[in-house]
């Protein structure tokens, strides 16, 4: 008989496969000990040329690809920040995916600078591929924008160009009136009167409805929505949706999702082979309106002519493009109004004072309100400021697309690392607010404090003293030394051409709401528990908890 080799006894085979399940067990512990171990080991050392450290992880070659899954990425984020914060910049990885987190205000400042080697592009292709659905074959024309391309240049032009042509100065006047009037017709045919105070059950779900279907017709006309009721409705379905889009989750796991998206592009394809036929539709002379019911403002009309004349760019793309501008229009714009109006109903001092602001500027004898004049109101400003930095969480993702790119005397950033920006973790550094302006956090950032944004003007000697009547403060409006800290509509080349969009409809929906209604929080505690905690998602919409009841009646003009 002939005895088993050694290498095949029993129970050495035992021990081998004991060996075996023992290192796989082990790997995770021992990966997370020598990555943590680097990674702090890089971040405090002191010298020059360094490449920011890997956050530490478990699993070699997938990083933090399982963490990112299970939390999802805004919640991940903001727990990285939470516990390696105070060693940024760091990187992130999901596979052979490098994200960079920076939350240094030079770092920030440098980024945004540096617009032709740090670029979006990258993410725009992502934008247009996997959220907007884009013909595959335009998709290289996104991805060349920067390199001299015809046609990628006339992108670029009508995504940044166009709307900063017709979206600032008395442009913006004009579509703001569009935005008064039309806002101010729907909400007379909700009938509310004098006498009685209705309730609104949920404040968020009547402006997503409202403010909403008034910016869609402000932008784009009355006969998209006449053609097309569910609009407004499909778009929220879309929108709720765009990070599963993002992750690339297919028709059978988002249906109605998908279904959703479908409706828009074809009913927005239809409506444009009606209303924008051929490539010279657009109506741009000085004479002509800024508005038209069928064909959309003066910025969307030559947005999509410009768009038109792209060989390549077919009705799909186009249909595409008027999504990806839906969108941009209204995603965050709908949510920083709410804030808006939600914050001054929640003080009774601010909206006696705003009321009293804006009575200034209404002229009863035309029924017209003087937008320019709303505008320039510092406190007004300020609250546009104060939401956006508390209340929106936005982020702005740069790609590398050059070599290695110096940040500082310590760190440079490898070629195809992408670097993450997020507006409310800078938001919310109190030391380096207090560091650029220590005014900023007399109040806790946590707050929301209208004046923030304020520089009390000193009187001079001379100047006779009036007596102060409002408890809210007054001064002049300035960002100057803190851009850097508040990037919630991004930096640079890129920063967001409809900011200013966005500000005309919070300030003229709280100017309607103000002057020709009266409404109330039904219950100001309730609502204020409805506010969610800060710092527990590095982005995304920030949305009450629950619903937000509000009672609304007519204002009685004629008592006053
Ligand atoms: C509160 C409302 C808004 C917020 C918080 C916001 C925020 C942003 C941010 C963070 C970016 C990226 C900027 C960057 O990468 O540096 C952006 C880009 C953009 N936004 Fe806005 N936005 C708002 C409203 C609007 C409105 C009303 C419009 C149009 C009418 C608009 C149109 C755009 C466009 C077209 C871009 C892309 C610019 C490019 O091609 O790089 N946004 N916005």
């Amino acid at each position: 008989m002939q005895l088993p080799s050694v290498l095949e006894h029993p129970l050495l085979y035992q021990n081998q496969l004991l060996l075996i399940i023992v290192i796989i067990a082990t790997i995770p512990l021992s990966t997370y000990a020598l990555s943590s171990f680097l990674f702090h080991r890089t971040a405090r050392i002191n010298s020059s040329g360094k490449t920011p450290p890997t956050v530490p992880y478990s699993i070699p070659g997938l990083y933090h690809v399982f963490a990112l899954l299970t939390q999802g990425p805004p919640k991940f984020f903001a727990n990285i920040i939470n516990t390696y914060g105070r060693l940024a910049p760091f990187v992130v990885r999901a596979g052979p995916l490098s994200f960079l987190v920076v939350r240094d205000a030079n770092h920030v400042k440098k980024i945004f600078q540096s617009s032709k080697t740090l670029t979006p592009t990258a993410l725009h292709v992502q934008v247009f591929d996997k959220v907007m659905g884009s013909p595959k074959e335009v998709l290289e024309i996104y991805g060349a924008v920067g390199s001299g391309r015809t046609d990628s240049e006339q992108v670029d032009y009508a995504h940044l160009t166009v709307p900063r042509l017709h979206l600032v100065g008395t442009s913006l006047t004009s579509i703001a009136e569009v935005y008064i009037a039309i806002l101010r017709r729907n909400l007379a045919k909700k009938r509310f009167n004098v006498e009685r105070w209705v309730e609104i059950q949920d404040l968020w779900s009547f402006f997503q409805v409202e403010i909403t279907r008034a910016t869609m017709e402000t932008l784009f006309g009355s006969v998209i929505l006449e053609d097309y009721p569910d609009l407004v409705q499909d778009f929220w379905k879309f929108d709720s949706n765009i990070e599963n889009f993002t992750r690339g989750l297919p028709r059978f796991m988002i249906p109605s999702a998908w279904a959703a998206r479908d409706r828009l592009r074809q009913k927005i394809k239809k409506w444009l082979q009606s209303v924008h036929e051929g490539d010279d539709f657009a109506k741009l002379g000085e004479e002509d309106p800024s508005w038209d019911q069928n064909m959309g403002s003066k910025f969307f009309q030559h947005r999509d002519s410009v768009l038109a004349k792209i060989a390549g760019m077919n009705d799909d793309a186009r249909a595409s493009e008027a999504m990806a501008i839906m969108q941009g229009s209204n995603s965050n714009t709908m949510p920083s109004t709410f804030w808006y109006i939600f914050e001054t109903l929640r003080n009774p001092d601010l909206v006696m004072h705003l009321t009293s602001e804006v009575e200034k500027r209404y002229d009863a004898n035309s029924g017209s309100y003087d937008f320019a004049a709303l505008s320039g109101i510092p406190i007004l400003q300020s609250m546009h400021t104060e939401i956006g930095r508390l209340r929106m969480a936005t982020g702005a993702i740069r790609t590398n697309e050059g070599g290695l790119f110096k940040l500082d005397e310590n760190w440079v950033i490898p070629k195809g690392t992408s670097v993450m920006i997020f507006s409310h973790d800078l938001a919310m550094n109190t030391e380096l607010w207090s560091r650029a302006r220590p005014r900023t956090v007399e109040r806790p950032l946590e707050d929301f404090w209208a004046e923030r944004f304020l520089i009390p003007e000193k009187l001079s000697r001379d100047q006779p003293k009036t007596v102060e009547v409002s408890r809210i403060g007054s001064g002049r409006f300035s960002m100057e030394g803190i851009g850097a800290l508040h990037v919630t509509f991004g930096g640079g080349h890129h920063l967001c051409p409809g900011r200013h969009f966005a500000k005309a409809v919070q300030i003229s929906t709280l100017s309607v709401l103000l002057s020709e209604y009266e409404m109330e929080l039904c219950n100001v505690g309730a609502a204020e528990r409805q506010i969610p905690p800060v710092r527990r998602a590095a982005y995304g919409t920030v949305r009450p908890l629950g619903n937000i009841p509000v009672r609304i009646r007519r204002r009685d003009r004629g008592k006053e």
